[in-house]
């Protein structure tokens, strides 16, 4: 027996997903460190509130906070930030049963540290794109569907990762496995580019997306990852009007238009118009996933010999609005377009 699953870091992705596991029939433990939150999942009277154009319903399930957790679990699916993924790695590591496994459902490239302290062969990859917010304690926005992709590190079909695939499939139906789970990964981390341009400025993503004069930059940003990816042996893979081609070398103007109108077009229906970054700078008033996300890519780009100029503008300005020092403006936008 499998026993209950383990979310770890219970806010807009593995709230979203924990309570459509619980909704299933499903025993999960939600674990976080915000004790309100936890609070209000384990209360019966509050619960766990899913709101949003999809579906609206409660859950209530067990919640603790990190240092109150007991047992040890055999599936744990690993919902934090990307930068908090070693803090949280550390502290699940003595609830995992020794046969079990963590899956990220995060962005980044969070699975070789997630395999750096649980081992490789308990480690399982996942690339998520639906959308949802934390809105306050025991009360998550699920915005709107997207790409869930899993897949094992070296690509093998694993009876785990087919029994993985069965229970995501209860939350996202179009739900897939891959064997080039680092191609999504690094598709994500090219769209994410778009995303972070997006939080530092007032438009949501698909009006963001739209500016036409915006479209160098977006083919600047997403070229320089497709570049860094393709120099780290990655064949980059698509989703959700996201097409790896249209901005890699060779792809052209045309394509990159199409490609980013398709984004809008997925993105423009959405009930959370903004980017997580965007709400980690203006709402939630804290770090990004800066530097766990966009500064590797560049790291690896300087590696390769490969120059990221795009990036590197990007990656200061979303350092500059962390500190307070640069205020939300569209305008920050078309200072970063290329010469
Ligand atoms: N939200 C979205 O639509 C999407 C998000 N993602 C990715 O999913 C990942 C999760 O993001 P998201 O759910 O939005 O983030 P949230 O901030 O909404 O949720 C993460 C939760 O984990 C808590 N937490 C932080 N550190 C720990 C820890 N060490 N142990 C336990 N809990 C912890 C956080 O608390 P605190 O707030 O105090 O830090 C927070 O409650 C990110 O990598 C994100 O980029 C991917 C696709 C879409
Ligand atoms: C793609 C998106 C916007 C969720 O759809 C996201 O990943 C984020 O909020 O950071």
């Amino acid at each position: 027996m499998a026993g209950p699953i383990l979310v770890w870091g219970a806010g807009a992705i593995g709230g979203t997903v924990g309570a459509a596991l619980v909704r299933a029939g499903h025993a999960v433990v939600f674990v976080d460190i915000e004790a309100e939150h936890v609070a209000a999942i384990r209360d019966p009277a509050r619960g766990l509130a899913i709101e949003g154009p999809l579906e609206n319903y409660t859950i209530h399930a067990p919640a603790f906070t990190p240092e109150a957790l007991r047992g040890r679990y055999a599936r744990v699916l690993l919902c934090v930030k990307a930068q908090h993924t070693e803090a949280a790695a550390r502290a699940l590591l003595p609830h995992m049963a020794e046969e079990g496994y963590v899956v990220s459902l995060q962005n980044g490239l969070c699975e070789p540290i997630i395999a750096g302290v649980v081992g490789e062969a308990r480690t399982v990859g996942a690339f998520v794109n639906f959308s949802a917010d934390w809105l306050a304690p025991g009360k998550v926005l699920y915005g709107g569907r997207g790409a869930v992709v899993l897949g094992e590190l070296d690509g093998s079909e694993s009876a785990r990762l087919e029994s993985l695939h069965r229970l995501l499939r209860l939350f996202e139906p179009d739900a897939i496995t891959t064997p080039n789970l680092a191609g999504y990964l690094w598709g994500k981390l090219g769209y994410g580019a778009l995303l972070f341009a997006q939080a530092v400025g007032e438009k949501g993503i698909a009006d963001c997306l739209e500016r036409p004069e915006l479209l160098p930059m977006w083919r600047a940003l997403g070229g320089e990852v497709m570049r860094v990816a393709a120099a780290e042996g990655v064949v980059p893979r698509g989703f959700n009007g996201f097409e790896p081609h249209a901005f890699a070398p060779g792809g052209t103007e045309a394509e990159a238009r199409a490609s980013v109108a398709a984004m809008v077009a997925f993105n423009r229906p959405n009930a959370k118009t903004h980017s997580g970054i965007w709400r980690d700078l203006w709402v939630r008033r804290r770090t990004t996933e800066v530097d766990a996300q966009l500064a590797p890519v560049a790291e690896a780009g300087r590696r390769h010999g490969i120059p990221t100029p795009a990036l590197d503008r990007l990656i200061g300005q979303i350092h500059e609005c962390e500190r307070g020092t640069r205020a939300m403006d569209d305008a920050n936008l078309t200072e970063m377009l290329p010469a």
